[in-house]
């Protein structure tokens, strides 16, 4: 078994079936893409996959653990970077991670100096508001709050969306570092930059999963990813 399968996850929205036993599978140390028009239901699957949402049936085992049967296993192995930041606006960059770093047994100060907080260029910040941050800055909080507990599997949606180049790159280096240390890493993206980082990539459509063999890292080009996706994304058909 993998480290991560996920098998035949069905979710739907009223009468709207979004997810039709969408599968995949991940192991240590790999980076894995879902690729798919708008509103074919990435979103939706990295929420079932970060225990934020439930499927109505299906199973996803992490390390041999059930999480749909042993919800716990969801907040042991994962971090969740939604669309949307899920910071505390009102709060300041310490506070909303001192939220995240409550029973995690480990100190914000030590991560910070020197620790895996020290790559996201946050100290500076510690004292200002949420609300008052860059967009680039609060992905970056984004992403070090999802890691306060050290996990094994991050999973992330579009997180290079409205972020300037130079944090684009800083947010790559820091995925790339995260799985050469044998994490994993999910991620939803419409970016080629940040495809780019991924071993194997997923195509959903129709509310499944297909693996782009011919893209993965050991056989595409650069110039792959691309072309296969203006040739493979389809805008889903919605029936009224
Ligand atoms: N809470 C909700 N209630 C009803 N419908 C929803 C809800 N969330 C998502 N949907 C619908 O489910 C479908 C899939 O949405 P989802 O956000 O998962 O797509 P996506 O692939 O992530 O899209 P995008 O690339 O635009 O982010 C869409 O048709 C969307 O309108």
């Amino acid at each position: 078994m993998s480290f991560i399968e996920v098998r035949d996850i069905h979710k739907s929205y009223r009468r709207r079936e979004v997810l039709r036993g969408a599968s995949f599978y991940a192991e240590h140390g790999e980076c894995i893409g879902i690729v798919g028009a708008n509103g074919c239901g990435k979103s939706t699957l990295l929420g079932i996959l970060s225990g934020s949402s439930k499927a109505e049936s299906g199973h996803i085992f992490y390390d041999n653990h059930d999480a749909t049967k042993e919800r716990g296993t969801f907040l042991r192995y994962t971090g969740f970077v939604p669309q949307d930041n899920p910071l505390l606006s009102h709060l300041s960059v310490y506070d909303n991670l001192r939220f995240w770093y409550c029973e995690t047994g480990r100190r914000i100060d030590d991560d910070m100096a020197g620790g895996i907080l020290s790559r996201f260029g946050l100290d500076a910040y510690r004292s200002y508001d949420v609300s008052k941050l860059s967009g680039g800055m609060k992905k970056r909080l984004s992403i070090a709050c999802a890691i306060a507990r050290d996990p094994q599997v991050l999973i992330l949606d579009e997180p290079g969306a409205s972020l300037d180049i130079v944090c684009k790159e800083d947010i790559k280096n820091y995925l790339r570092s995260y799985v050469n240390t044998g994490n994993t890493v999910i991620i939803a993206s419409h970016e080629t930059g940040e495809l780019e980082l991924c071993d194997r990539i997923y195509l959903m459509a129709g509310g499944r999963l297909t693996e782009l063999e011919f893209l993965r890292r050991s056989v595409r080009s650069s110039a792959d990813i691309a072309d296969t996706l203006i040739r493979y994304i389809r805008i889903p058909e919605v029936r009224q």
